[in-house]
């Protein structure tokens, strides 16, 4: 009953309890709502929203399988015996990834408080500091490139003119296609202590996939990695941003008017802590160009001088980092990475609390869809439209779809005018009029020193481009190919005989420019390849572990050996993958496993002053690594492009044909010092190659088969005769060994020379037997031309 009687008073003691302790319970919620907050604000502030990997780290992973199912046949990889965990890139829409918004409610809504933050101090001394502008340029057709020149001529005259002049320092241009971006953009480049730095960027815009995107990403990516600090370039004094656009293409700046420079400044805003120094300035290319960038420079003189002076970047300048503005940015970067604008920013919380205002509490309500930004749509690598596109088809290629090339190489034409074939035919014994050089993916994840393309070309660490079928890519390039041999009809001294044999592919030599690997269908592009009884030998940069792994046996596997050692092949590859030298090896790992279901080749490219002085053992070493069937060793080809110039290639860095050939014997004796049986099999001075064989595999009664049995290759692969290797009793698939071909023509041998006799060498008048009409070249002299695979 007494209980009863209490239960009965419960609500009425509830009512006093409230009436009493209201206030207490209504602080201890709300603090309670604060603390939860901040615990997740804490966990998120630093979340990374890229999908590239950070600096230095490991790389996204997902499980890759090995041996998969339909490979069941020819695959020899043993996942446990790789020095790779079985995982790779996820080749996932990097920019889908970042454009997800988060989901779930937004518990708490408040009133938005314009933080007041301090303007940035700056850390000059004007009395012993100096001041180092750095002017850092992109461009795909050389627009940006000429004014970034002129500009800096001006300013430089500038500088020496001006009244401060003894405090600055000769500004530098540096164009940011050929920079290692981490030596800039993660914190101001190293230098003397009173040395400061003021960057100023001009880039143009493009609506397309460009290494402009790299570049921004790059800098998003710093920002949002959680070991280094969000404002890593504090350091610097400041920055402006120079926009050029195309206001008949692009109108308005919501259409897209100079949209990549307006993200560039954004995101340096964040990573120097505010030190616009002077506003973004925009020009059209069309219109008024000139005299906006003009008005600009006088801008951004004027900040120069107010930081020479010792008044940092100053109140009077328009957009100096103003801390309203700069709030208003934060919200905005949130917003353009995808993520939900949260206005119940802690602090925010913390002022509610406080004022103990009365806080509007909404447990259901999202972010309006209509502002969340709309999933980005993978755009076409090289689309018409593109400067790539211009650049690939007047350099003679037939781009296939959106992301494919084929182009009829010169060793080709040489075929068909019996002038000689190039090194595969010497070494292998294709047939140059039977071969057709093309790639599926014109996109790369290097930017090697040696490739024309800088610049222009599409670049990327994940496949994020609208994807063409593999019998449309295979129809194409085909087709494109006949075309050109077609045209080939009337040229003199074409022999009819090879004529009509060139219009039946045998082979097809999957390199030119570019990563064939990166193309998502590049196992369907080879069966077809293979059903239609065309050879392939397919290079690629050791940079795509999972790829190479998941790879359908090829006739012939290339892995390009650019350095022996990690920096070197950075300096000279400049890889987009920060983990680049762990995949490097981890390909060489696959390439080992994989030896005995096809023919495996290193491909060393060597570069004088940057991969050939003192590397013998170096490249011994990773030869012991994945233990090749050959090594082919061939000097850097000079194409002689303003691109290759700006990557600090010249002349002097082509080695001679005898110096390519010391190489190889100092090669050769070190594999043998270490108990491995190289030799070299054959040479091609022609195209300044050697090729090391493994004699234990490539000898055929004491005398060397480099060459091909190319019907025995496509017999094993239909099944129509029965391969050798065999695995617990069992045959499991073909080797290498049951296609080797006929023994290396005596010509080919070393010391021989490698120019098949029954061709026809041509010499240029009056250039004597030094260089043929083809520009190929004698012993003594280096390779001026770009020589085709
Ligand atoms: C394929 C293509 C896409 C472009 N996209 C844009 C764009 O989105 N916004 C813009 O303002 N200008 C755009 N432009 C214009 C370029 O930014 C402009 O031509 C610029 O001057 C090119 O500079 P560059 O020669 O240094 O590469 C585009 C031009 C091309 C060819
Ligand atoms: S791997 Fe080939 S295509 Fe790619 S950058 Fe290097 S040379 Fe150019």
């Amino acid at each position: 009953m007494a209980l009863l009687d209490g239960l009965g008073q419960l609500p009425a003691e509830l009512l006093y309890i409230w009436h009493t302790y209201r206030v207490p319970i209504l602080l201890s919620a709300v603090s309670l709502v604060a603390l939860v907050r901040l615990t997740v604000y804490l966990r998120d502030r630093r979340e990374k929203v890229s999908a590239s990997p950070a600096p230095s780290s490991p790389v996204k992973k997902h499980l890759v399988e090995l041996k998969p199912a339909w490979l069941p046949e020819n695959t020899t990889t043993i996942p446990s015996l790789l020095n790779i965990d079985n995982h790779a890139e996820e080749d996932t829409n990097a920019v889908a990834l970042m454009a997800k918004a988060r989901k779930g409610p937004k518990t708490v809504k408040g009133k938005k408080i314009t933080k007041k933050t301090a303007a940035p101090t700056s850390t000059f001394a004007h009395k012993t500091d100096k001041i180092q502008p750095l002017i850092f340029f992109q461009s795909l057709s050389g627009t940006t490139e000429g004014y970034s020149a002129q500009f800096t001529k001006v300013l430089t005259e500038w500088t020496i003119g001006c009244d401060q002049s003894s405090i600055f320092l000769e500004p530098q241009i540096q164009d940011l296609s050929y920079i290692e971006l981490d030596d800039y953009f993660i914190s101001p480049p190293k230098a003397d202590s009173n040395v400061k730095h003021f960057y100023l960027i001009l880039v143009p815009s493009y609506n397309i996939d460009t290494s402009l995107d790299i570049f921004i990403e790059s800098l998003q990516e710093t920002h949002n990695d959680f070991r280094i600090d969000t404002a890593p370039l504090s350091g610097l004094l400041g920055y402006s941003v120079f926009g050029f656009g195309d206001k008949e293409g692009w109108p308005t700046e919501e259409e897209g008017f100079c949209s990549q420079a307006r993200e560039v400044d954004k995101w340096m805003a964040r990573l120097t802590g505010k030190k616009r120094a002077y506003p973004l300035g925009l020009g059209d290319v069309k219109s008024d160009a000139e005299e906006q960038l003009q008005e600009w420079r006088v801008g951004v003189q004027e900040a120069l001088v107010e930081i020479a002076e010792g008044r940092g970047l100053g109140e009077g300048v328009p957009g100096s980092g103003d801390a309203a503005e700069s709030d208003e940015e934060d919200i905005e970067d949130k917003d353009s990475i995808g993520q939900t604008t949260r206005v119940d920013d802690v602090e925010d919380l913390g002022s509610m609390v406080t004022s103990l205002d009365p806080i509007p509490v909404d447990f259901t309500t999202y972010k309006p869809r209509s502002k969340l930004k709309p999933t980005a749509t993978p755009k076409e690598m090289v689309p018409t439209s593109s400067p790539t596109h211009a650049a690939l088809t007047k350099q003679g290629y037939s781009i296939i779809g959106s992301h494919s090339g084929v182009k009829i190489c010169r060793w080709t034409k040489s075929a068909l005018r019996g002038r000689g074939s190039c090194y595969k035919f010497s070494f292998y014994g294709i047939a140059s009029h039977l071969c057709m050089e093309a790639t599926p993916s014109l996109s790369c994840s290097n930017k090697c020193v040696f490739c024309w393309r800088h610049g222009t070309n599409p670049v990327g660490t994940t496949w994020r481009w609208i994807t063409d079928a593999p019998d449309l890519i295979f129809d194409g390039i085909t087709t494109a190919h006949y075309k050109k041999i077609k045209m080939m009809k009337g040229v003199p001294g074409v022999r009819a005989d090879r004529f009509a044999e060139a219009m039946r592919i045998r082979h097809c030599a999957l390199s030119l420019v570019g990563e064939p690997i990166f193309y998502p269908h590049i196992n369907e592009l080879l069966t077809i390849m293979h059903s239609n009884r065309i050879s392939t030998f397919l290079v690629c940069n050791a940079q795509h572990p999972a790829q190479l792994a998941s790879l359908v046996p090829v006739t012939q596997l290339y892995v390009s050996i650019d350095a022996s050692n990690k920096d070197s092949l950075r300096k000279i590859d400049r890889p987009l993958h920060r983990d680049f030298w762990e995949r490097f090896c981890a390909c060489l790992d696959i390439l080992r496993n994989r030896r005995f279901e096809q023919r495996t080749v290193f491909r060393l490219t060597l570069v004088k002053g940057f991969n050939m002085a003192e590397e013998v053992k170096g490249y011994a070493d990773l030869v012991e690594r994945a233990l090749p069937g050959f090594v082919e060793v061939k000097g850097v080809t000079y194409c002689g492009t303003s691109a290759a110039g700006s990557a600090g290639l010249t002349m002097q860095n082509v080695p001679f044909y005898e110096e390519v050939a010391e190489f190889v014997t100092e090669l050769e004796k070190e594999l043998s010092s270490r108990g491995m049986t190289y030799g070299i099999g054959a040479e091609h001075a022609h195209s300044c190659c050697v090729l090391l064989a493994d004699s234990t595999r490539f000898k055929k009664g004491g005398k060397w088969a480099t060459r091909i049995d190319f019907e025995r290759f496509f017999d094993l692969h239909e099944g129509k005769i029965e391969g050798s290797r065999i695995e617990d009793g069992k045959i499991v698939g073909w080797r290498p060994e049951d296609y080797v071909g006929d023994e290396t023509p005596e010509w080919a041998l070393w010391g021989n020379g490698g120019f098949d006799p029954r061709d026809q060498r041509v010499w240029r008048k009056g250039k004597g037997p030094k260089t043929d009409v083809d520009g190929n070249e004698g012993m003594a002299e280096k390779t001026k031309e770009a020589l085709e695979f």
